[in-house]
């Protein structure tokens, strides 16, 4: 039985991510979406020089002399002084005000003495100092967020202050999930005999939902032939952007998700990967939707989301790839067979910074190990085993 490389699945699937679409959004709903193009300056920032302190401005070569000057007027935030500063002059001016023309530099309140209209200083004038020069910020046409950036909170405020109202992003799949299997009740349901409880479709959801425009959770079907066609029918139906089955993709006789999806008319790009766990990930198309049959197991299913579908989902927002992390290990690794190793591993951190505890659990089934990690260590096949201390390859987990 011969395994595909982890690179070859991925670039497989890459190959069959369709190109990026954009939609404009209001900025007050652009949080966390993918940039579909770059946001550029509309304006100077600031759009005029301005104050940067509440105090006086003035032109610097006028304080030579040493002597006062004649505070002719002020500049408000919003309200700039109407005329022109003559020599020996000063305006009363507050923080983000326009400077008045003839004034060069600004001295903060602080360090000002006023008596009536006049006013001295107490330090020396330096020229343009505590003034924001027009443009200083940005320029009109400069590009402040490139393509494919995630806007955070941050992005916003200098899109926002870009004059953006709205901002073009990638649109978002619509993702659908099914779980298979007879054995399978939801969480609060009575565990009958035989039961397990359904988990992977939770996870799922919370992993995949930050790219999603939708997740629609399609529940459980049964490990029959003609039921689970008919779920996988109506699904298909709806030309969901991705579908994400998971469980009997193995090769039981209960394995019934690769023949159901084939009579659907689903082309299979590939089975089988040559990592552990999700040994028996399958991918193909129908239509437009994405098909991703996931391994049943829960840890199978959420690695190979993470190592999967979550690259997918990238490049359907056009958005890069994440680094993977390099770190030094806090404990040893165990021997690894041939399949590449996704392993478990809590990142912890101490005086000598973060480091990657690997979590001593290799069954794709204990789903416990998975409530205490947070990256996922790439230990190639047949690695010997590494003492604590080496610095290995790691993807984090919760890296959008
Ligand atoms: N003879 C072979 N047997 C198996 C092979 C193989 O190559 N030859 N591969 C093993 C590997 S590796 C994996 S991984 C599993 C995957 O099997 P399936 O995708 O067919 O998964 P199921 O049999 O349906 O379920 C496996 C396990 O996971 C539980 N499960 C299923 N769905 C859920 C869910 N939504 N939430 C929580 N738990 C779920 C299910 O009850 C089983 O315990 O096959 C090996 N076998
Ligand atoms: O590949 Mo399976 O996911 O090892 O248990």
């Amino acid at each position: 039985m011969s395994l595909l490389p982890v690179e070859e699945a991925l670039a497989a699937i890459l190959a069959r991510v369709p190109p990026v679409l954009a939609e404009t959004v209001p900025l007050g709903e652009a949080l966390g979406r993918v940039l579909a193009a770059p946001v550029v300056a509309t304006h100077d920032q600031p759009p005029f020089d301005a104050s940067a302190m509440d105090g006086y401005a003035f032109r610097a070569a006028d304080l030579d002399a040493g002597k006062p000057l004649r505070v002719v007027g002020m500049s408000q935030a919003g309200a700039g002084f109407a005329g022109r500063l003559g020599p020996g002059e000063a305006v009363r001016i507050f923080t983000g005000a326009p400077l008045p023309p003839g004034a060069d530099t600004v001295i903060m309140q602080e360090e000002a003495r006023r008596e009536d209209d006049r006013v001295g200083f107490s330090v020396p004038a330096r020229p343009g100092h505590s003034v924001r020069a027009r443009g200083n910020d940005f320029a009109e046409g400069a590009v402040l967020i490139e393509t494919g950036a995630r806007l955070t909170p941050l992005r916003i405020t200098a899109a926002a202050t870009a004059n953006h109202a709205a901002l073009s992003v990638a649109r978002r799949p619509r993702i659908a999930l099914l779980a298979t299997g007879d054995e399978l009740v939801l969480p609060g349901e009575p565990l009958g005999p035989d039961r397990i409880v359904a988990s992977n479709s939770f996870g799922l959801d919370a992993l995949l939902a930050p790219y999603a425009e939708t997740v629609d959770d399609h529940g459980i079907a049964a490990d029959e032939d003609d039921a689970l066609r008919a779920r996988l029918t109506a699904i298909l139906a709806g030309e969901p952007d991705i579908l994400v089955t998971t469980g009997g993709a193995s090769v039981g006789e209960h394995d019934l998700v690769q023949d159901a999806l084939k009579s659907l008319g689903v082309t299979l790009d590939f089975w089988r990967i040559d990592m552990r766990p999700g040994k028996p990930l399958m991918f193909g198309t129908h239509g437009r939707t994405l098909v991703f049959g996931l391994p049943g197991n829960p840890v199978s299913a959420m690695v190979t989301a993470i190592v999967f579908i979550k690259p997918a989902l990238r490049a359907f927002l056009g958005h890069a790839e994440p680094p993977s992390w390099r770190l030094p290990l806090a404990g040893p690794t165990p021997a690894n067979g041939p399949r590449r190793h996704f392993m478990r591993a809590r990142l912890v951190h101490g005086a000598g910074g973060p480091s990657l505890l690997p979590i001593a659990q290799t069954d794709s089934g204990h789903t416990s190990s998975l409530a205490g990690a947070d990256m996922l260590i790439v230990q190639p096949g047949h690695d010997p085993g590494q003492p604590a201390g080496t610095i290995v390859e790691a993807l984090p987990i919760e890296a959008f």
